[in-house]
């Protein structure tokens, strides 16, 4: 097919490729969504802006039905709909919380709830709202090892964390799970089992919106800020759009007014804070393309690796740089270095004679011409370093994918990961190899 180079074409073309970016297909004849919504209904709340949609790149979420402005509240759910602590006390389970010593969590009492009434199942008022959760997840908990292990170190590090402190949180909870079993007439243990928790837990972790509730004797002392939002969870991230997102304690609904208007049919979203694609796969299991807050870290390990292992003064320029803060968070970004990399580069890099001059170095003085090249060197190495890495890790997961060593979908998240780190990576490479150019 010719393509037309005139006024009326280009905007043709601009409309197809609007339509092909952003057009979901509309979902809300689905019989989950139709429930959904008169459950809705029955709590006083009815939709004019958005209907459920599914989207090529972010899935399922939801599509406005018309154009909507700046500063417009898209949603606005009354406290009826959401399922909190307050909730869980008012409940069958109330008086088992009320028992339990030491109290339990205002999260354990969440996830206990979402547990028993899935298994409830036609039983539970909460079946609609139940019905549209995801049956699976993809939070690093959730994945298989090998590909855990495929992960940045940082990440690969927190993923094990997140791993070891839900394995916990199940075994701590055991105890209070026991307590229950007059409420069942199956055996708890396999009801609470750990296979339903960590879907409790993920459901908490990627879906709740923050709702301050009273500080109650009968739950321990954690924050209890949490709740479920049903239909409202159904919105999806982007990094580019911002939202004003609370509740509202004289219409005592849970309100989200936008910032950035929408056009009709689109993808409406919102943002879940500024995280980079390490810190959304962590929290919520998904990676952001083209995230502006995308960035790779750079370790104290690889900073030492390309140092001159004869510089006497290393060990006391490291614990200068932990002194001030300046060993964690340094990182490339789309912009290149970022400035905290480069000035903790600076700090490396000083000559014996300059020594003195660190302070300086952390208010973001310049030492000297051959302080800024030898930086900038050591950067561009870095960068280079890490680009041969994650090209490496990208064959790998390539071959992975063919012999189908993991699950192709996680597979495919963790390649995501990697692919936008590093275009990040050749970004930084262009801006060092243009930095670098006064000092050749
Ligand atoms: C609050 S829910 C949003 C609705 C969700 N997509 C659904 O179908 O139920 C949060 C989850 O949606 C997915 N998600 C949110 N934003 C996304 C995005 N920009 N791209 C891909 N997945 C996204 C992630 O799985 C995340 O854990």
């Amino acid at each position: 097919m010719k393509m037309g180079r005139g006024r009326t074409s280009r905007i043709r073309r601009r409309k197809l490729f609007r339509s092909s970016v952003s057009r979901g297909v509309n979902e809300s004849h689905k019989p989950e969504f139709i429930e959904l919504k008169k459950w809705l209904k029955d709590r006083k709340f009815e939709d004019t802006n958005l209907i459920p949609a599914c989207f090529p790149g972010t899935g399922r979420g939801l599509m406005s039905k018309t154009s909507l402005q700046e500063g417009q509240v898209i949603i606005s759910l009354p406290e009826s709909c959401l399922l909190t602590t307050d909730t869980v006390i008012r409940s069958y389970l109330g008086a088992y919380i009320a028992k339990w010593r030491p109290p339990p969590s205002p999260l354990l009492a969440l996830c206990t709830f979402l547990v028993s009434e899935k298994h409830a199942g036609d039983q539970s008022v909460w079946k609609p709202y139940l019905e549209i959760l995801p049956k699976a997840y993809t939070c690093p908990v959730c994945l298989e090892p090998e590909v855990v292990k495929l992960f940045p170190q940082p990440l690969r590090a927190k993923a094990e964390e997140q791993r070891a402190r839900v394995r916990e949180f199940f075994s701590s909870s055991r105890g209070f799970f026991s307590s229950l079993q007059p409420l069942f007439s199956e055996a708890v243990g396999s009801i609470f089992s750990y296979r339903a928790l960590l879907w409790a837990w993920c459901t908490v972790n990627t879906r709740a919106v923050y709702v301050k509730q009273r500080q109650r004797r009968d739950f321990s002392a954690e924050p209890d800020t949490c709740a479920l939002a049903p239909y409202l969870d159904l919105l999806n991230h982007s990094p580019r759009v911002q939202v004003e997102a609370a509740f509202n304690e004289e219409t005592r609904c849970y309100e989200i007014r936008t910032a950035s208007s929408c056009r009709k049919h689109e993808e409406v979203f919102i943002c879940y804070g500024p995280h980079d694609n390490q810190r959304l796969l962590l929290e919520y299991g998904f990676v952001s393309i083209h995230n502006p807050h995308a960035c790779v870290y750079v370790s104290e390990d690889i900073l030492v690796k390309y140092l001159p292992s004869t510089d006497k003064q290393m060990n006391k320029k490291i614990s200068i740089l932990k002194d001030h803060d300046f060993i964690e968070n340094l990182t490339f970004g789309w912009d290149g270095p970022s400035w905290r990399l480069l000035t903790a580069l600076k700090l490396l890099c000083l000559e014996a004679e300059e020594f003195t001059c660190w302070k300086k170095v952390l208010l973001g003085e310049i030492i000297s011409d051959t302080n800024e090249k030898t930086s900038l060197d050591i950067a561009q190495k870095i960068c280079h370093y890490f680009i041969e890495e994650t090209n490496a890790v990208l064959q790998k997961v390539s071959h992975m994918k063919d012999e189908e060593v993991a699950s192709t979908n996680q597979l495919t998240l963790v390649e995501t990961l990697w692919t936008e780190e590093l275009k990040i990576l050749q970004a930084s490479a262009l801006i060092l190899n243009s930095l670098q150019t006064p000092f050749r």
